[in-house]
């Protein structure tokens, strides 16, 4: 780097500060002549809490405030939940760098009155919340005597919601649980046959500017190999279906021995239409594996999935 600063945009919730504040400390501790500095701002997705998510449908709702700071030269890095990050990032930035993952599962968290209860248990009518179309589809698919109503805010704010009786239930990341301290609220973690992960759930993906090579080597001892070949994979599918975060798509990625088995699922919003396969392949092309997995998907009908949800969701565009 040209200074021995490195600084750092991210957003400013709970989740995003616990989220940088440990990449500061991991980087500080391999390079402990580095300043590092953090800039906290407020994203579109942070500001907009009125509107459902799958409504204002926007890539970059929780990144592009921060990739502006880097294209402008005012940060070095951003850092984000990699499930947030867009697969086609903006001309002149990178991912620089993925993560270690925590567990990259859904969780349900649910109203003390029902700590008896398990999803497969909840009552007809019982009232589920969460902003995400991908477990909205799933979990209908599954439990369709379930109500689902739409929960915005950062995690601490849904969960205050859920206290106070608004809803029976949460379906929220047990990542982002368990680093806010949290991971006591989980009352289940929900299977992956009954619900496919986000895209990239549960890492933190670190974007830079491209050709940035003093800030690539310093992120550098940051990258977790294998997490970084699950994620690259499961954007790779996510890419070729060009679906952004606010999609009914889903995956699951784990190793048997060399090789990388990637899972994925496209659903219809009614859950009524839900298709799911797998690829496989060697671990070192990952890229591919997502590839091979959304060809096989397309040709079985995810094309016209899509297609509908986006003329339902964003009309006109
Ligand atoms: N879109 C919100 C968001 N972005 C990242 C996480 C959790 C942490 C993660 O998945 O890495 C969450 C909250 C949630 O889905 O419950």
């Amino acid at each position: 780097m040209a200074s021995s600063t490195l600084r750092i945009a991210s957003r400013r919730s709970q989740l995003a500060m616990v989220q940088t504040h440990w990449v500061r400390d991991e980087l500080s501790r391999a390079h402990p002549e580095l300043t590092i500095a953090i800039e906290a701002m407020a994203t579109q997705g942070d500001k907009i809490l009125d509107v459902a998510l799958a409504k204002i449908g926007d890539k970059g709702l929780f990144t592009k405030e921060l990739e502006a700071q880097m294209l402008v030269d005012r940060a070095d890095i951003a850092v984000h939940s990699l499930k947030d990050l867009p697969t086609n990032l903006p001309e002149g930035l990178i991912l620089g760098c993925i993560t270690e993952r925590e567990d990259p599962a859904d969780a349900l968290v649910v109203h003390e009155r029902h700590r008896e209860l398990s999803l497969a248990t909840l009552p007809e009518g019982s009232v589920v919340g969460t902003s995400s179309l991908r477990r909205l589809a799933q979990l209908r698919h599954h439990y369709p005597h379930l109500v689902f109503k739409d929960v915005r805010g950062n995690v601490i704010t849904r969960l205050e919601k859920l206290d106070a009786g608004v809803y029976d239930c949460l379906i929220l990341a047990a990542a982002g649980l368990t680093r806010l301290g949290l991971g006591a609220r989980i009352h289940e973690l929900i299977d992956p046959s009954i619900s496919l992960h986000a895209v990239g759930q549960g890492a933190l993906g670190i974007e830079c500017r491209a050709g940035d090579q003093a800030v690539l080597d310093t992120i550098g001892v940051l990258e977790h190999r294998p997490t970084a070949r699950r994620c690259l994979a499961e954007r790779s599918f996510l890419r070729s279906l060009e679906g952004g975060c606010q999609v009914p798509i889903g995956v699951n990625t784990h190793f048997e021995n060399d090789e990388l088995v990637l899972t994925g699922m496209v659903a219809s919003i009614d859950g009524q239409r839900l298709l799911r396969d797998s690829c496989r392949g060697p671990a070192s092309d990952p890229e591919a594996i997502g590839l091979a997995l959304a060809g096989t998907l397309r040709s079985q009908g995810a094309g016209e999935i899509l297609e509908e949800i986006f003329a339902t969701v964003r009309p006109g565009s």
